[in-house]
């Protein structure tokens, strides 16, 4: 394993993949590595290279998981995820009934697969305001501090 952050994402029309470089850039300034990848191009089991990993997707077909995406969820369970910390955030649209339920089942399925969620899940209302920016900052800090924790045997 590398000491590396791996952002996977899932982008129709571009708000969740520039949300993937926001938070990419905003590691590199933390002084963190990073990797990101396309999560249709991605092998699920690629995970257990890094120390922690961010999920970034959009919610669609009145809501569910990307249709793109649903490799890479299936095979989840194919993979040792225990005590590997994560986060979850992404762009999806309150004017749909589900907000950003696909976030919701990775949730689920990454909890029961024993995996550890370093923060909150951050739902984002379509296009990133300040606001949003500021909790993005956030959720990378609390990941970094998560996985201090971790090394420290201190969760
Ligand atoms: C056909 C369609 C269905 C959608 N269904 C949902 C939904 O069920 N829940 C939700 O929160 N957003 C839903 N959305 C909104 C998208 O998740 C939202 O526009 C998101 O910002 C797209 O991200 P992207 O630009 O990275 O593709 C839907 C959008 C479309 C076009």
């Amino acid at each position: 394993m590398n000491s590396q952050i791996g952002i996977i994402y899932a982008s129709m029309s571009g708000r969740n993949e520039q949300i993937s470089k926001y938070l990419e850039q905003q590691f590199i300034k933390l002084g963190q590595s990073v990797d990101r990848h396309e999560i249709s191009q991605f092998e699920t089991e690629k995970l257990l290279d890094y120390q922690a990993f961010i999920i970034v997707s959009y919610t669609y077909h009145d809501g569910q998981i990307p249709d793109e995406a649903l490799d890479f969820f299936d095979d989840l369970q194919t993979v040792d995820l225990t005590g590997k910390p994560y986060a979850l955030t992404g762009s999806s649209s309150m004017k749909h009934e589900h907000f950003g339920r696909a976030l919701d089942y990775l949730d689920q399925q990454l909890v029961h697969l024993g995996a550890l969620r370093a923060s909150a899940i951050l739902k984002i209302n379509e296009d990133a305001d300040r606001a949003d920016l500021a909790r993005l900052d956030a959720l990378c800090q609390q990941v970094i501090d998560f996985n201090q924790l971790r090394t420290q045997h201190l969760v």
